[in-house]
């Protein structure tokens, strides 16, 4: 049985894969592999194991049939398409539940960064631009008891307003797909439309998936409900929010400030403009990138090509989500 990984995966991993008889071939090429050979990869192996963003179309997939599993090193699918996969019977699965910590983390993160101006005032001394400081100087704003709205409160939302709540007394109000019941009792949480989100909160910070209702729900529209002093965290995906009109709300003062741990496209041009601006702060997609979380995931992303490569159901299949 042999599998194929797009990345080197961690060790935890790729130990269980061995360990289980499997033989693996890794693309330890840091550039992304390039579309023919990966082609050829997937017909020398009988599962593949995907890290990275890169898009699972169609017509990769209808070349690659004979595949027992295309295991997810993420817990984000929206680079599959589903419905194609589905129909083709190949068999999708993603790493759920182990990164909500590390990657609520980064959006917790990123929300200080931007309330005190953090990454702005480290580049300010990386340039020898120290300054005199006056009482009025280096201002941020605070952040404790203010209100908290989550877009998604699924695992990684749910953390997120569990960290905000301890650390701050925030209040936290919520959109989701459907009401959390859970969370309104255990953090008071209260169920507001998309429109009270943004008209209400302090904070906005983003875990929906990337889908076709949640595709740049973040565009002028939308900042122009929120208050001029709310802070938009997304460590979900770039794709939701527009780029365009989010340097728009910053630069016309619609919004105070933004913290991305996605960006839109990824990699970010280094001249892009919200790099310069004091109320931004921008992280390169690490949102799940500590070693015993990376670590976590690649035992799931085993566990799931193991499963398959055995026959076995896969522990977390995600085929059934595509129509929601
Ligand atoms: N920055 C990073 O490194 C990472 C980013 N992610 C992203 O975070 C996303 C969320 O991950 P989890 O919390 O584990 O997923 P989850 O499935 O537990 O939560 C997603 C939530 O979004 C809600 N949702 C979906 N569409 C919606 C809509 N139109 N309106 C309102 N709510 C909607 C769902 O009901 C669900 O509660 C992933 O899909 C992935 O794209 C995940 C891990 C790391
Ligand atoms: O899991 C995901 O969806 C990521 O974005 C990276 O961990």
């Amino acid at each position: 049985m042999k599998v194929f990984t797009t990345r080197v995966i961690p060790e935890e991993g790729l130990a269980l894969l061995q360990r289980a008889g499997i033989t693996v071939t890794q693309w330890s090429d840091l550039t992304e592999i390039p579309a023919k050979e990966r082609i050829a990869k997937c017909k020398e192996s009988d599962a593949m194991l995907f890290a990275g963003g890169q898009k699972i179309d169609r017509a990769f997939m209808e070349q690659c049939r004979h595949l027992k599993v295309i295991s997810l090193l993420s817990v984000g699918y929206d680079n599959v398409d589903l419905k194609a996969a589905t129909e083709l019977g190949l068999q999708i699965t993603n790493t759920p539940g182990v990164l909500s910590n590390a990657t609520a983390d980064s959006a917790f993160l990123l929300m200080q960064a931007v309330a005190r101006k953090a990454f702005f005032h480290h580049k300010r001394i990386l340039k020898g631009e120290w300054g005199f400081s006056t009482p009025t100087a280096n201002l941020g704003v605070d952040i404790e008891g203010k209100t908290l709205g989550i877009w998604g409160l699924g695992n990684i939302g749910t953390v997120m307003a569990k960290r905000c709540r301890a650390a701050f007394g925030m209040k936290i109000i919520y959109n989701n797909r459907h009401r959390n019941e859970a969370a309104e009792k255990d953090l008071d949480a209260t169920f507001v439309s998309f429109d009270e989100l943004l008209q209400q909160s302090d904070v906005i910070s983003v875990h929906t998936s990337l889908t076709p209702d949640t595709k740049e729900k973040f565009n002028a529209a939308a900042f122009s409900k929120m208050k001029p002093s709310a802070i938009f965290i997304n460590a979900a995906r770039g794709g939701v929010h527009n780029e365009k009109d989010l340097i728009a709300a910053l630069q016309t003062g619609q919004i105070w400030g933004a913290g991305l741990d996605v960006t839109n496209p990824e990699p970010m041009n280094a001249d892009n403009p919200l790099l310069e601006m004091p109320t931004v702060a921008v992280l390169p997609h690490i949102g799940s990138a500590t070693i015993e979380t990376r670590n976590a995931m690649s035992r799931i992303a085993a566990a799931n090509v193991i499963a398959a490569l055995n026959g076995k159901p896969v522990p977390n299949p995600v085929n059934h989500l595509y129509s929601l």
